[in-house]
């Protein structure tokens, strides 16, 4: 479970969350929507520790954020917007067994994990290839990977189709579907909800740092216009 209470945050004076309050349950698939600028990044950084609230409290599985960043961070796997930024290896397997190595996990375990992993996202077999040689749809799974390979409770990610052509884009929702259908709970932030709608059940709706909606994707659709959110 993830739960902002009441969290208000601002860069120097510029107010971006506002007493905003949510929680996504165990398994749950949300979709995060808004306008550029409305604060969707900034909440989703609050998630793992990498902004903390001015005011309001984050928890994840009833436990402060900031009170165990370790424990936040491995429930919480993060993906960003730009997947390349987040790579710390050159290949495949060296990156994705990142995480777990800082766990101080036994190599056996690893190695388990980063085939799991590897598994999870279509990429069996494929660990001693090199990142930089990945198309951009094969960048996001590994991301993906590696967010896996912290055996999270909850996957978050940031417009992870960005910059991707259809194919990758179909790659990457297939591997979301199938990991929300194990259990794995989703929360993916996009202003553009072509498919998403399909897979989630709640799309929470923000505008200048405020949920402005939160309800189920078909009845979430009627309303969306108003936010300038590309509606499919
Ligand atoms: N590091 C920063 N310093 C100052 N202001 C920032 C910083 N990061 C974001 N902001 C501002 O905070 C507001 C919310 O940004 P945020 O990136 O959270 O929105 P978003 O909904 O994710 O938008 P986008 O869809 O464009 O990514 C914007 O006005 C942005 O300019």
């Amino acid at each position: 479970m993830i739960e902002f209470r009441s969290v208000s945050y601002a860069f120097e004076d510029v107010p971006v969350l506002d007493e905003l309050s949510l929680s996504i349950g165990d398994g749950e698939f949300v979709v995060l929507a808004g306008a550029n600028g409305s604060g969707k990044t900034t909440l989703l950084r609050h998630c793992n520790g990498l902004l903390s609230p001015d005011e309001g409290t984050v928890l994840v599985d009833e436990r402060p954020v900031e009170d165990d960043l370790v424990a936040a961070r491995s429930s919480i796997g993060m993906v960003f917007q730009h997947p390349r930024d987040q790579f710390v290896a050159a290949t495949i397997d060296a990156d994705v067994a990142f995480g777990p190595e800082n766990l101080g996990l036994e190599r056996a375990e690893i190695d388990r994990r980063v085939d799991a992993a590897l598994e999870a996202v279509n990429m069996t077999g494929r660990g001693d290839e090199r990142i930089d040689s990945l198309s951009g749809g094969e960048q996001a799974r590994v991301a993906i990977a590696g967010a896996l390979a912290m055996k999270p409770t909850h996957l978050v990610l940031d417009e992870p189709f960005t910059g991707l052509d259809e194919p990758a884009r179909r790659s990457v929702l297939s591997r979301l579907e199938s990991l929300s259908a194990r259990g794995t709970g989703v929360l993916l932030a996009t202003h553009d909800l072509r498919d998403v709608l399909a897979l989630a059940d709640r799309v929470v709706a923000m505008r200048d740092g405020r949920v402005v909606l939160d309800d189920a994707p078909d009845r979430a659709l009627e309303e969306l216009g108003g936010l300038e959110v590309r509606v499919p």
